[in-house]
């Protein structure tokens, strides 16, 4: 089975083949922290990785046997320092890049602790809408607009 969340084909232009039906899917755990003055936190991918130095929410792969808020947990571990207390599944995408095709579970992380640290040479940013940075990760600007829709407060309770 696919998934019924809406496909962003990043690269309309290329050319689909029978293999494309048979393309496995990976499924990726995205957190959404909003801080007490209502500013959300994005995180620059670091290098070495497809779309190196693009600005995105942290996360990552969902691996085997793993529940979405287990892996964003351990993700935001192992990327940031800290510990999530509480999220929810807010939005899901699936995202046809040539590198990959992904299904994104975007999820509010209500509550955490301990300081942000970079453990993977990234950058961070608190930022409120409209977002300067720039490049933007082609799968994380669909969030953008959805937090114009939905005032930030709302998707942090
Ligand atoms: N973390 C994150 N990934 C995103 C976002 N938007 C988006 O399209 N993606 C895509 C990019 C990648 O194809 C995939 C995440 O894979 P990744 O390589 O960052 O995951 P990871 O940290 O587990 O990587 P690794 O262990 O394989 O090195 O999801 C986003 O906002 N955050």
């Amino acid at each position: 089975m696919r998934s019924s969340s809406p496909v962003l084909r990043v690269d309309p232009e290329r050319p689909r083949d029978v293999a494309d039906g048979e393309r496995p899917i990976t499924d990726v755990a995205v957190g959404i922290l909003v801080d007490p003055a209502g500013r959300f936190l994005m995180t620059s991918r670091p290098p070495g990785k497809p779309y190196a130095r693009y600005w995105e929410f942290p996360g990552g792969k969902v691996e085997p046997g793993e529940s979405v808020e287990a892996a964003l947990a351990r993700e935001l571990r192992e990327e940031l320092g800290i510990s999530v207390e509480a999220c929810t599944v807010w939005r899901e995408e699936v995202v046809d890049y040539p590198h990959a095709l992904v299904r994104l579970h975007f999820c509010r992380v209500q509550r955490w602790t301990g300081s942000l640290q970079m453990l993977e040479g990234q950058q961070a940013s608190w930022e409120t809408l409209p977002v300067q940075l720039a490049p933007i990760l082609p799968g994380s600007l669909p969030v953008l607009r959805w937090l114009a829709e939905a005032p930030v407060e709302s998707i942090s309770k």
